[in-house]
């Protein structure tokens, strides 16, 4: 069963997909890929600086993720042209990380894509379940782990469909609005439920 993990910026993905990994679960993450994917020197991150110019290279070759950040978050048109050049790559390594686990014997594969709804991802998926917390809540973490304005944190959030159509979408729902083991609890439920674990 391939499972996919969303919900929102800092709704607690990650925070989740670390309790994943501690049942031994393989966590295809699309974060993690979307760094691989622009390396120093890869053809992604070429089309990125013919695209928005040099001054998103740092002097190392590196993509200068703050200045890329500040440039699409505040751009819908900037957004969808860096998705349109970044997201077909990570598809492709998504793709190749779910085989590989698939052929090592996984029985269940998480792949862990924030985008999921916004890019319309569903089909890769058998399950969909979503991290999902009040908006109260997700802008005072977002702006507490990004040391972020609270505009600019608010540019981040509007930038992704609602938390509440995500839920609507969703095989099931954690909600992250209190403890780290409330959660935790809710995850076992869940996993017990679709039988990844006894
Ligand atoms: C804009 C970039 C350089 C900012 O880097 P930074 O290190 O500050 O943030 P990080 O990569 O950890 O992303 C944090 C969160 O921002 C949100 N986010 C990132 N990119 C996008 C986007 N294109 N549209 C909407 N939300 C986004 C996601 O919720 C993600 O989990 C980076 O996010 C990026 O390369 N984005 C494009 C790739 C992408 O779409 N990634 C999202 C998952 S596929
Ligand atoms: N239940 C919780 N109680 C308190 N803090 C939490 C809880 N869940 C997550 N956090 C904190 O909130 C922040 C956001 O969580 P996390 O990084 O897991 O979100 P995310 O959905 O993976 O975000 P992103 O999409 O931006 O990577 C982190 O600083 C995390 O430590």
């Amino acid at each position: 069963m391939i499972i996919g993990l969303t919900g929102s910026i800092a709704s607690g993905k990650s925070t989740v997909a670390k309790m994943l990994k501690e049942y031994g679960l393989p966590i295809v993450d699309a974060d993690v890929v979307a760094r691989l994917v622009v390396e120093p020197g890869s053809p992604t991150l070429k089309k990125i600086a013919e695209a928005f110019g040099q001054e998103v290279l740092t002097e190392k070759g590196e993509m200068n993720r703050t200045k890329v950040g500040e440039l699409i978050f505040h751009d819908e048109t900037k957004r969808k042209t860096l998705n349109n050049i970044i997201h077909p790559a990570i598809r492709a390594e998504m793709l190749r990380q779910k085989e590989e686990h698939l052929a090592n014997g996984a029985k269940t594969v998480i792949m862990d894509i924030p985008l999921l709804f916004e890019s319309k991802l569903q089909h890769f998926v058998d399950k969909i379940l979503v991290v999902t917390v009040s908006e109260d809540t997700q802008l005072k973490r977002l702006m507490d782990r990004n040391q972020l304005s609270e505009e600019d944190a608010l540019v981040r959030i509007r930038s992704q469909l609602p938390l509440s159509e995500k839920e609507q979408g969703a095989d099931a729902v954690i909600y992250n609005n209190g403890s780290i083991d409330e959660s935790r609890n809710q995850l076992e439920v869940i996993l017990r439920q679709w039988h990844v674990i006894d």
